[in-house]
Formats: structure tokens, C-alpha cells, sequence
């Protein structure tokens, strides 16, 4: 099995607050990987230390099997490149149109003449689902359309690994529907290797291939997703039920 991205014994803390306290996994070339668990765990801390956005306290991050955590600024930056990231909120630039910000990073990172950005703008667009958008603002758009805008211009340089930071939160369950199958699409079409934060359970185990679930600085539990439908780990039964009997405290 390839991995892309290994965590090693990742320790994080803010002041005396650990967030991470040994984080060991790996997540594999290519597939779906989900990460879930309570609020505060460190769900996004953990996906800003995969990409090289915030450095752990300890331990190391290895991206296609170099530790990123020994790398200079240099080679971060080169590093990131394969990186394609969709925040929660889709960070999308309100003064430019949807063009203006799906063409963003090609007009940043590569010398490409503006016919060949116009077609790739096009393509990622096409992809995502939408037309006929090129000229509107993202305040004339859905939250729907906006993840989408977003996806289109975090996948316009075709980076290796998409990381998606709550990607259905605060979207009617259709658009929800509508962003899972775009998030299934995208690594069955690219081949990309995907790592999502989320707290819907249903898209969870209706696309994740394997699922982490992080508790109190730790995995609890990393596998297949077949063996979270069955698994009669504590923690992982507590939270799918949400239930308040069990070993996770509510805050
Ligand atoms: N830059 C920072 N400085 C200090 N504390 C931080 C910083 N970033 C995150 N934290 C703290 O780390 C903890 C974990 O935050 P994080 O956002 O990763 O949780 P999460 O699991 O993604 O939560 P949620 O599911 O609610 O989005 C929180 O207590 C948060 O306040």
C-alpha cells in the first residue's frame, strides 16, 4: 500500500493546552479518508500540520514520504503546491468574479498564456458542475455554488491531495448530497487522495474508504470504513449514536 501522507507520533499544544498527544496514521494513496470526532479535537489543527500551515510541537509529518516538518520556507512553499485545500467558509475573494478567483492561482503560480488559464477556468468549472457563472460575484451565489467555486479553484493546479474542512457544514441536505458526490467525483476522476473533516456521519460512511475518528489528542480508531459499521469500539458507538453514555465527555 502507498501512503501519502504519514503522521508520527504528532504531538500539539498551545501554551499548556495539548490538542495532539501522538497522533499515529497513514493515509493512503489515492482514497477517501475522513476524519471525524467532538468538536475541539483537533480535527483542523491536524489538517494545517498535514499541509504544512502550522508546525507540531512534535513528531513528524511525512508528504510522500518526506518530513515536512525539517523543510525550509523555500521548500514548504514548493511543497504546499501539491496541496489543494477547501476552508470551510471556500475563502473566496468578494471583489473578483468567479473567474477572477478560479484563475487566481494559475495567474499566481504559473506563467500560462491567458488563453490556456481561460480553458483550464473552464474545464475546473465543468467539472464542478457549473456554467455560465464566469462574471458573477460570489455574493450572487448559493453556499453551494460558492464550495463549488471554491473546489474549482482549490483543484485548478491539480494537486495531489485535496483537503476539505467541513465541506457540507451549514449547506439544505440536497446541496449536501450535491458536495458529497463532488467530493467522490473528484478523486474518481483525478485520481486525487482526499482527507475531509466532517460531521455528518451519513456522508461519512456513505463516501469515506477509511475513516479516523480523534479523541482527547489521539486516534481512537483509523480502518476501513467497513469496520467502523460494525465496530464495537466505545468511543466510536457513542459518537454515531450521540449519546451522551460513554467514554467521550461532554464539554
Ligand atoms: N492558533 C491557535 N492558537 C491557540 N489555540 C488554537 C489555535 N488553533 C486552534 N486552537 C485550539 O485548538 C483546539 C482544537 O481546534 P480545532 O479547530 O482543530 O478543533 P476541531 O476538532 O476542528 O473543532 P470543530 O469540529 O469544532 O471545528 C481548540 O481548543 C482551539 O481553540
Amino acid at each position: 500500500m502507498e501512503y501519502a501522507i504519514e503522521c508520527i507520533d504528532l504531538h500539539k499544544s498551545f501554551g499548556s493546552h495539548k490538542i495532539h498527544k501522538g497522533i499515529d496514521f497513514k493515509i493512503v494513496k489515492g482514497a477517501i479518508t475522513y476524519i471525524i470526532g467532538p468538536s475541539g479535537t483537533g480535527k483542523s489543527v491536524l489538517l494545517k500540520q498535514i499541509c504544512g500551515l502550522m508546525p507540531p510541537t512534535r513528531g513528524k509529518v511525512l508528504v510522500n514520504g518526506q518530513d515536512i516538518t525539517v523543510m525550509s520556507q523555500n521548500e514548504l512553499v514548493q511543497m504546499r503546491k501539491k496541496f489543494g485545500i477547501l476552508f470551510q467558509n471556500a475563502a473566496l475573494f468578494d471583489s473578483m468574479n468567479v473567474y477572477e478567483n478560479v484563475a487566481f492561482p494559475l495567474v499566481e503560480h504559473t506563467k500560462l498564456p491567458k488563453e490556456e488559464i481561460d480553458k483550464i477556468v473552464a474545464e475546473k468549472l465543468r467539472l464542478v458542475g457549473l456554467r455560465d457563472v464566469e462574471k458573477k460575484l460570489p455574493s450572487e451565489l448559493s453556499g453551494g455554488m460558492k464550495k463549488r467555486v471554491g473546489l474549482a479553484r482549490a483543484i485548478a493546479l491539480e494537486p495531489e491531495i485535496m483537503l476539505y474542512d467541513e465541506p457540507t457544514t451549514g449547506l439544505d441536505p440536497i446541496m449536501c448530497d450535491v458536495v458529497d458526490n463532488l467530493i467522490n467525483d473528484t478523486q474518481k476522476q483525478l485520481g486525487i487522495t482526499s482527507v475531509v473533516i466532517s460531521h455528518d456521519i451519513e456522508s461519512t460512511l456513505k463516501i469515506a474508504d477509511y475513516i479516523a475518528m480523534l479523541y482527547d489528542g489521539k486516534v481512537v480508531l483509523y480502518g476501513p470504513t467497513e469496520v467502523f459499521k460494525t465496530t464495537d469500539n466505545p468511543y466510536v458507538k457513542q459518537f454515531f449514536s450521540a449519546s451522551k453514555e460513554g467514554p467521550i465527555k461532554i464539554m
